[in-house]
């Protein structure tokens, strides 16, 4: 029989949503833009689908019961995997726990970041959720939950609340003794992080599909974090996909109601057997900020007159952040946060941090009046970040670049360590701007494959301090997570730094316009082909792997050329037609693991020293793929180079990458959806 728990333990009213929900309409279509949002690419005869289309067909809207009792056979029946070991529990709980049987879910797997599925998959199947956290619970073990402590939140999108209890229950069935929830559901993805090493947690769980767009229409998402706050490990998801496949049985408790998780304080249960410890979102994040910046500096830089900024929140988690950082302990004023109230459907919109998205920041820089320094914004579980000024886009290899180059005399985190940076990464599909950096400086860069997991080993051996993805992420060792808000600090704290040189408020186009002039300049461009089928993505890099690359198998890749005009002869050539030395598929071994991860994309190496990298996305929520094509070039400083295109500089190998890999003929399409 199971205890009752304290009334006090539940919210005075019958679990509300936790969040608003906006009427705007979703978006219909995604638009092919170039950098700073204007068109780069004639859109072709074959135009990608909508947005829309690329979801799943529309599905019942029927009243569901509550997921106990229900058990949902989608999948083929359990295999013969021994029973997952049972948790030795209070006999409170153990009084309290219900035992469902189930049987697997096809298609719980996970991608670069957790699983995403749209929000359709788990509000039509109730046992959906459950299944998959029962297989969370098996993979960890009774060694590892049975008194421990796990945290949840998430970017506070359309079915969040009702996961939150869901995680609830199951956690106290599991025999964790204490779950720490941020207020409302909500927590942005380095904020989870941070939390998890505060706590001593065993882990976390992210309720995020991050960028992609919310709402009953749109994407739901989940990913477990380690012990260090950073994204769970290969090995880890690898066994839990192998739990989802032999779930028999999910085992929750009955809480009697929902537990109130929307205010901060301590919920007891079951004569204190099971602690649910409601928190603050933002107060733990905002201290460990602190800890990395001087924040009487960027005070007293952010109060000089004449400086003004605006943040982005598109509707997402980080809005309550932004205003604890900005606001109320940077002193800005509200307006300087755009769309800073989380909304279950984000308010329709699409919470990538890219030009495209972002119609009002880029409106503020345009607007002379408004004398904007800094734009910026964050995707929707606060990970990713966009730095832009008027009329510039910083791409995120000069921001990880910059960010680097500046980190020892702009950032105490940095700047007081002993020994200084001990070096840096980035994903392989990153330009290397950074490299150039980490050069000059003289520590190593470790190049790595698309996912913020594969930093983690080298975060927590202390090999790197820094690190970043193309995909708009950045971070330090403050955390094992990429971190939007710690980015757009660092560079307001670049910004108080050459500012406080040059003696005059320096915007963020003149700080990497210096950058380039020091270390020449990296182009980059990512031509995203989305909703192609996922045979035809598979198809170009099968095309490019069993075509190009076996023509260079056991062939040394060449050493990289003499930049392109560094004779000084010619000045310094703008246009990028080249011609293909060497093509791989990229694998990694962790240097400090020795975990190895193959197939990791198909590099093609130009003469001039220009590359294009192909992969497909792991992020995407539906069977059909998204295939990213990734084109850089450096050119080192002379004249025209601040000043110069990146689609022209990259249009030749562009061409070329899309003629090696059949892009037209494989794929239908003409012409990239979008160009990021
Ligand atoms: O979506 P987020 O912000 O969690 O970010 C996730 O996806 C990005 C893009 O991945 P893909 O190219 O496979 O779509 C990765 O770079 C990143 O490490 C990962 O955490
Ligand atoms: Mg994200």
């Amino acid at each position: 029989m199971a205890l009752a728990p304290p009334a006090a333990a539940f919210a005075a009213t019958p679990a509300p949503p936790l969040l608003l929900r906006s009427p705007a309409a979703r978006p219909t279509a995604a638009a092919a833009v170039g950098r700073g949002g204007r068109s780069a690419f004639t859109p072709g005869e074959a135009p990608p689908p909508p947005i829309a289309a690329r979801r799943r067909p529309a599905c019942s809207r029927r009243p569901r019961p509550a997921w106990r009792g229900a058990s949902t056979p989608t999948a083929s029946a359990a295999s013969s995997t021994p029973p997952p070991a049972l948790p030795t529990l209070p006999p409170a709980v153990a009084g309290a726990v219900v035992s469902t049987p189930t049987t697997p879910i096809d298609g719980q797997t996970t991608g670069t970041s957790g699983l995403r599925k749209p929000t359709a998959t788990l509000v039509d199947n109730p046992a959906y959720l459950p299944n998959l956290l029962q297989a969370y619970v098996n993979a960890l073990g009774p060694a590892t939950t049975v008194g421990a402590r796990l945290v949840v939140g998430g970017d506070g999108r359309y079915y969040n609340a009702t996961a939150v209890q869901t995680v609830l229950r199951v956690a106290a069935a599991a025999g964790f003794a204490a779950v720490t929830v941020g207020a409302g559901g909500l927590l942005s993805t380095p904020a989870l992080a941070g939390l998890v090493v505060k706590t001593g947690a065993v882990g976390g769980v992210g309720l995020t599909a991050s960028h992609n767009a919310a709402g009953l229409d749109g994407d739901w998402g989940i990913k477990f974090q380690g012990r260090n706050g950073g994204p769970a490990p290969e090995a880890l998801t690898d066994r839990i996909v192998a739990a989802t496949r032999a779930v028999t049985v999910v085992r929750a408790v009955d809480f009697g109601g929902p537990v109130n998780v929307a205010t901060p304080g301590v919920r007891s249960f079951f004569g204190g057997a099971f602690v649910v410890d409601v928190v603050d979102p933002t107060a733990a994040y905002v201290d460990r900020l602190a800890e990395v910046y001087d924040f009487d500096v960027l005070r007293s830089f952010v109060a000089t007159p004449g400086f003004a900024m605006r943040f982005d929140a598109m509707s997402a988690v980080t809005g309550p952040y932004a205003k604890a950082l900005f606001v109320d302990t940077l002193g800005l004023p509200p307006s300087t946060i755009l769309r800073g109230t989380p909304l279950e459907d984000f308010g329709g919109g699409h919470p990538d941090p890219s030009p495209a998205h972002t119609p009002a920041l880029v409106a503020a820089l345009a607007d002379p009046a408004a004398g904007l320094l800094l734009g910026a914004a964050s995707d929707g579980d606060g990970d990713r970040n966009l730095i832009v000024g008027p009329d510039f886009f910083v791409t995120p290899a000069d921001s990880l670049a910059v960010l680097t180059e500046f980190a020892g005399v702009a950032i105490p985190w940095f700047a007081n360590r002993p020994g200084g940076l001990p070096g840096v990464a980035r994903s392989m599909p990153t330009a290397p701007a950074v490299d150039r950096v980490a050069a000059a400086l003289r520590i190593p860069v470790y190049e790595t494959p698309t996912g913020w997991k594969y930093f983690g080993s080298l975060l927590d051996a202390g090999r790197i301090a820094l690190c970043g993805e193309e995909s708009f992420g950045t971070s330090g060792d403050h955390v094992a997570e990429k971190d939007g808000l710690w980015a757009v600090c660092g560079w307001l704290a670049v910004l108080a730094t050459a500012s406080a040189s040059a003696g005059r408020l320096v915007g963020v186009a003149d700080v990497v316009r210096g950058h380039w002039a020091r270390h020449g300049r990296t182009f980059s461009a990512r031509w995203d082909y989305i909703g192609v089928p996922g045979a035809a993505g598979r198809a170009v890099l099968a095309g490019l792997r069993d075509g190009v690359v076996a023509a260079f198998a056991g062939v040394d890749r060449p050493p990289p050329p003499p930049p392109v005009g560094s004779d000084g002869d010619d000045g310094v050539r703008l246009d990028g037609a080249t011609t293909l030395v060497h093509a791989d598929e990229f694998a990694y071994t962790d240097p400090v693991d020795g975990a190895v991860a193959a197939g990791q994309g198909i590099r093609l190496f130009f003469a001039d020293g220009s590359r294009g990298v192909l992969r497909l996305s792991g992020t995407d929520a539906t069977a059909a793929a998204t295939l990213r094509v990734y084109l850089d070039a450096y050119r080192p400083w002379g004249e025209g180079v601040a000043d110069a295109d990146p689609a022209d500089v990259l249009g030749g190998v562009g061409g070329e990458v899309a003629r090696l890999a059949r892009l037209e003929e494989l794929t239908g399409r003409v012409a990239p959806t979008a160009v990021v």
